[in-house]
C-alpha cells in the first residue's frame, strides 16, 4: 500500500548478466535519485522484488577522461568494492550509448579500463591484485598463500576480499555449507568471497563461488581474477588461464599492468520499478537525493560496505 501523499515516480532499470551472475542496473546520472540500502535489499529479493546478485548504480563521472562512476550493491544492502561481471555489463551499455569501443569506469577501487574486443567480448583491466594482508584486509598478519584455516587457502584482494581454496574436485564441495562459514571467518574482518578451485591444466581451472552478501552465484569476475592470481603464485598455472564457472568461461590474464578479464555481457530486459513497489521498499521514507525522497536533491546516499557487517 502506498503512503498517502507520497509522490513516487517509476524508476527505469535494466536486467543484465555476465555468465549468469545477474544484475539490476540503475542509471543515477544527471541528478537522478540515488539507490539506498533499503531499496537494494527490497529489489534484491527474488520473490518480492526483481532479484539480483548485484545492483550496479551508474553515477556521473568526476573526471573528464572517465565515462562514469559505478557503485555495486549486494542483495544484503551492503556495498562491494568490486564486481567484474557487472563492470563488463555497465561498460557494454555505455559503449553502446557513446559508440566508443573503449572507456574508463571508476569504482571504489579506482579506474577500470574497459574495451570491446573484435570477438565481441568485453575486456576489463581489474587492476593489480592486493597482496598485502592489511589491505585485503586480514585481521592479523598471515601467509596469504597458506592461511591458517583448514585447507590452507590463499587470500587475494581485487578491491574486495577473496579466500581461494584449492581442491581435488570442485563439484564435490559443499558450497552452501562451507561458503557462509568461511565468509564470516574471524580472519576476514570485512567478511570475504569464497572460491573453490580445481586446477585442470596449467592454462585452465574450474571454480565455484560463494559471494559475500549474495551466496552461491553462477560466476564471479573478481573471484576468477583472485583465483588466477592465487594459482599462479603457487606455481599451479601460468598467468593466463581460462576459468570455468557454473555459468560459463572467463579469460584471465595477469599482466604487469593489472589482471585483465574478458567475458560476455548480456542485456535481458528493461523495466520500470512501480511506485507501489518503491513505496513498500522504502518504508518510512528515503533520505534527500535518494529514490523515493520527496524532494530529490542529488545528494549522495551512502551504504555501509558489505564488509562493515551490512547496511543500515
Ligand atoms: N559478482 C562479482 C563480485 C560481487 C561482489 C561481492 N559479492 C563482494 O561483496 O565483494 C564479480 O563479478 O566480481
Amino acid at each position: 500500500m502506498m503512503r498517502p501523499g507520497l509522490d513516487l515516480r517509476p524508476v527505469p532499470f535494466r536486467k543484465m548478466h555476465g555468465l549468469g551472475n545477474d544484475f539490476v542496473v540503475i542509471d543515477a546520472r544527471a541528478g537522478a535519485p540515488r539507490v539506498t540500502p533499503a531499496l537494494a535489499r527490497a529489489l534484491g529479493d527474488r520473490h518480492f522484488g526483481v532479484g539480483f546478485d548485484q545492483l550496479a548504480e551508474i553515477l556521473d563521472p568526476d573526471r573528464p577522461d572517465e565515462a562514469a562512476r559505478v557503485v555495486f550493491w549486494n542483495p544484503d544492502g551492503g556495498v562491494a568494492g568490486a564486481c567484474g561481471n557487472a563492470t563488463r555489463c555497465v561498460a557494454r551499455l555505455l559503449m553502446e550509448e557513446s559508440g566508443a569501443d573503449a572507456l574508463i569506469l571508476r569504482s571504489e577501487r579506482g579506474p577500470l579500463a574497459c574495451r570491446r574486443r573484435p570477438d565481441g567480448l568485453i575486456e576489463v583491466d581489474m587492476g593489480a591484485p592486493v597482496l598485502d594482508w592489511t589491505a585485503i584486509p586480514l585481521a592479523r598478519p598471515a601467509d596469504i598463500d597458506a592461511l591458517p584455516i583448514e585447507g590452507a587457502p590463499s587470500a587475494v584482494g581485487m578491491g574486495n576480499p577473496h579466500c581461494v581454496f584449492f581442491v581435488d574436485d570442485a563439484e564435490a564441495v559443499a558450497l552452501e555449507r562451507l561458503g557462509p562459514a568461511v565468509e564470516r571467518h574471524p580472519l576476514f574482518p570485512e567478511r570475504t568471497n569464497v572460491e573453490f578451485v580445481q586446477v585442470l591444466s596449467p592454462g585452465r581451472i574450474r571454480m565455484r563461488v560463494w559471494e559475500r552478501g549474495a551466496g552461491v552465484t553462477l560466476a564471479c569476475g573478481s573471484g576468477a581474477c583472485a583465483a588466477a592470481v592465487a594459482a599462479a603464485r603457487r606455481g599451479l598455472t601460468g598467468r593466463r588461464v581460462e576459468v570455468l564457472l557454473d555459468g560459463g568461461a572467463l579469460q584471465i590474464d595477469w599482466r604487469d599492468e593489472g589482471v585483465v578479464m574478458a567475458g560476455p555481457a548480456a542485456l535481458v530486459f528493461e523495466g520500470r520499478l512501480s511506485p507501489e513497489f518503491l513505496a513498500g521498499a522504502l518504508g518510512a521514507g528515503a533520505p534527500a537525493g535518494a529514490i523515493g525522497a520527496e524532494a530529490p536533491s542529488g545528494a549522495l546516499g551512502a551504504g555501509a560496505p558489505s564488509g562493515a557487517g551490512g547496511a543500515a
